[in-house]
This record gives C-alpha cells, sequence and structure tokens, in this order.
C-alpha cells in the first residue's frame, strides 16, 4: 500500500493551517521574551544571558544602592544609567565649588604666567557660561570687586575662599573659616607623573611638575 496521504487538504484548508502554525510561533516567541523579562536568581546569570532584552521596565531594581536615584542596569553592558532628573541649583553650586577648590589645592607654588592667565580665563568663562543665570551675573559682580590673585598655590586657594565667602554672605550662609581651607580641600587622589630631569635640576617640587607644560 502507498503512503501517500489519501486525505489531501484543499486550499483553505492549506492556508488555516499555516496561519495556526504561525500563531502558535508567535506566542511561543511571546512567551520567551516574557519569561526572559523577569530578572535571573542570580547576577551571573543575568550577564550570561544573551538573548534578554537590553532592558524592560518590568526587571528594573525595584531600589537602588544610590538612594533617591532611578538607575537601570544593562545587565549586558555591566554598567549603570541615571535617569535623568533636573539638577539643582544647590547641587550644581556644590559641584562647582569642589571642582574650583580642588583645582585651587592642586594649584602650584610657583604657577607659570600662563597658569595664572588660565585660571584668570577659567574665572571670567565662568562667570559668562556658568549654567544658572541669576549666579553668574552675581559672580560677575563679585569678580570685579575682588580682582583675581593667583601668584601661588595659597593666594589662589585664600582668593577663592573669599569669594566664596562673598556668595555664601549674599546667600545668608555662614563664613567659612578661610584658615581651614587646606583641611577642608587637601590633595586630589590622582596618579602623578614623574618630573623630569630638568623639572629636578630646576628645583621644581613633584606637585608643581605635574602642572607645568
Ligand atoms: C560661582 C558660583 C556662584 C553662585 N551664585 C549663586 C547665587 O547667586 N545664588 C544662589 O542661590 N546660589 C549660587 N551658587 C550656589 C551656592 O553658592 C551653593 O553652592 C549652594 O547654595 C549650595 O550650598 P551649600 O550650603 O551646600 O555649600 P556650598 O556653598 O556649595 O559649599 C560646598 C562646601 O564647601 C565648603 N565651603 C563653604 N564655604 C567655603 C569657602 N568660603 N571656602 C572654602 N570652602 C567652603 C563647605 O564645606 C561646603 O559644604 C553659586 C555657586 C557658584 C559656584
Amino acid at each position: 500500500m502507498s503512503s501517500v496521504n489519501q486525505n489531501p487538504m484543499n486550499p483553505n484548508q492549506l492556508i488555516f493551517k499555516t496561519y495556526q502554525n504561525l500563531a502558535q510561533c508567535i506566542q511561543t516567541h511571546v512567551s520567551h521574551f516574557l519569561a526572559d523579562s523577569h530578572p535571573p536568581s542570580s547576577s551571573s546569570d543575568s550577564l550570561s544571558n544573551h538573548h534578554r532584552p537590553l532592558f524592560s521596565f518590568s526587571s528594573l531594581p525595584s531600589s537602588t544602592s544610590s538612594g533617591d536615584l532611578s538607575l537601570i542596569e544593562f545587565p549586558q553592558e555591566k554598567s549603570l544609567i541615571k535617569l535623568a532628573k533636573p539638577v539643582s541649583k544647590e547641587e550644581l553650586g556644590r559641584a562647582t565649588w569642589t571642582f574650583l577648590h580642588t583645582l585651587a589645592a592642586q594649584f602650584p607654588n610657583r604657577p607659570t604666567r600662563q597658569q595664572k592667565k588660565d585660571v584668570k580665563e577659567l574665572m571670567t568663562i565662568l562667570s559668562r557660561l556658568y549654567p544658572c543665570k541669576e549666579c553668574a551675573d552675581h559672580f560677575k559682580e563679585v569678580l570685579s570687586a575682588n580682582p583675581i590673585q593667583a601668584g601661588s598655590q595659597s593666594e589662589f586657594s585664600q582668593w577663592l575662599c573669599h569669594v566664596h565667602n562673598v556668595v555664601n554672605i549674599s546667600l545668608g550662609k555662614l563664613v567659612f573659616p578661610c584658615q581651614r581651607v587646606d583641611a577642608r580641600w587637601g590633595k586630589l587622589e590622582c596618579r602623578e607623573r614623574a618630573c623630569s630631569e630638568t623639572d629636578k635640576q630646576q628645583g621644581v617640587t613633584v606637585s608643581d611638575c605635574n602642572w607645568y607644560y
């Protein structure tokens, strides 16, 4: 006896069967996707699973170690991305003062003419480009009443402490004791390049030769 199908499908049945297979296929993929969207129990599992979607909202961690910041983990990238949220005037101010006082703490004891010019320009540019307009305008006035002094590291850090205090006073904040500025803003933990032979011959200190260019 031949094994040929004795009941061949008519064209309508064939089309119906094809759609049925297609629907089943889609259903299978969707259920795999949903299963993948739930985070696995260990972080190593999550990193080795290459079929996970890049991220899905259902897999967002409910809380993070960074307090109120919302973070999305990209398992394959092993990186954290902060969801954008507006930066407050206070946060911006603290970050900028941190940058400026840290810069002043690293400033050379014997700055070159170029370095003195650079910090002066930096302050002027800051007073023009500072992202908070009212702060920038106020800082312009502060600078014109208190011209920058950057003849040495201590001169620059004391001047900066003074202008920060001018801003503090205008905001009704406490005045910082500038004799304590070195205790508050110490040296930066950063790998330093070795001094060249010329630097050493000229008696340039390690902290200063990192600055010479
Ligand atoms: C150039 C500039 C201009 C600004 N202008 C304005 C403005 O017009 N209006 C406004 O609302 N905000 C302004 N801000 C922001 C404001 O100065 C503060 O940064 C913000 O209010 C947050 O204050 P804070 O109390 O957390 O400490 P911050 O003043 O940000 O100080 C940060 C830290 O620095 C230390 N510190 C404080 N004073 C001194 C000092 N004199 N010397 C050394 N270290 C010090 C303290 O440990 C303090 O915690 C300005 C910021 C900058 C950088």
